[in-house]
């Protein structure tokens, strides 16, 4: 394991089943916080039990940490998370232009997917005693149209959008570097400066948007993220706050 400038480990393995379950192996003996990338993933999972695909050439990667708080506040980390991802973009492209933040935590280029993010956590009796950040980014190529579900936002990759051809390695530099300043201003701040900041860069925000659980669709204007994360859509019948769905534009 190699150190980082910002206290973070960094451990590069060739091939894994999931940086994720790789995070779940090393939980116990990590001595601190640590950023796992594999060159190919042999069952990447996204949310939801999806399948993740992972061509070569893109990012994989997990940040483990051991979170202080309670499963509320580390499940906020998704926002730092996605708050780094996006700087990290404009990091190795030298533009923001076409990025934006989708609820819960994608990261759209030209409003195609460009990167997305899965936490898993353990721990018991109300606390959190690991934190698992898992981060897909289409850097060399986006996953074919048949591999992600049809009313799923279309995939994209950053090279086909901007002809930047960033290795992975190069991408996890930036991103690392960007959460640790991201993660010292939520650690130090609280959830409002990061809200904030992800609020302004959020898409769709004030528009109608669709938000689908397994059992419920609520078709409302996007008009805020609360101080839990929630997505807020105002609805014909009023204010309806959700803690987890998928949002479709
Ligand atoms: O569904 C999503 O949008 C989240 C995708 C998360 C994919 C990443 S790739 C690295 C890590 N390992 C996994 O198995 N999944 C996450």
């Amino acid at each position: 394991m190699t150190d980082w400038p910002h206290g973070y480990g960094l451990h590069i393995v060739q091939e894994v089943d999931s940086t994720l379950n790789e995070a779940a192996r090393l939980a116990p003996t990590a001595p601190g916080p640590v950023w796992i990338m594999a060159h190919h993933q042999t069952a990447a999972r996204g949310r939801r039990g999806r399948v993740w695909a992972n061509p070569k050439g893109n990012l994989a990667a997990t940040l483990l940490m051991r979170p202080q708080g309670n499963p509320e506040q580390a499940a906020l980390r998704s926002f730092v998370a996605a708050l780094a991802l996006f700087d990290a973009c404009v990091a190795v492209t030298g533009r923001a232009d076409g990025l934006s933040l989708k609820w819960p935590n994608d990261v759209l280029l030209n409003g195609g997917k460009l990167a997305g993010i899965l936490l898993e956590s353990t721990g018991k009796g109300g606390g959190v005693s690991h934190l698992a950040i898992g981060i897909g980014v289409n850097l060399s190529e986006a996953p074919p149209a048949y591999a992600v579900e049809q009313s799923a936002v279309r995939p994209v990759s950053l090279l086909s959008e901007t002809g930047a051809a960033v290795l992975p390695e190069d991408f996890l530099t930036e991103l690392a570097a960007a959460y640790a300043r991201y993660e010292t201003q939520f650690v130090t701040y609280g959830f409002e400066p990061i809200r904030t900041a992800w609020l302004s860069r959020a898409a769709r925000l004030g528009e109608v948007i669709t938000a689908r659980t397994s059992t419920s669709e609520t078709v409302g204007t996007f008009e805020t993220v609360d101080s839990n994360g929630n997505l807020v859509l105002k609805t014909a019948k009023g204010r309806v706050s959700i803690p987890a769905a998928d949002v479709f534009f």
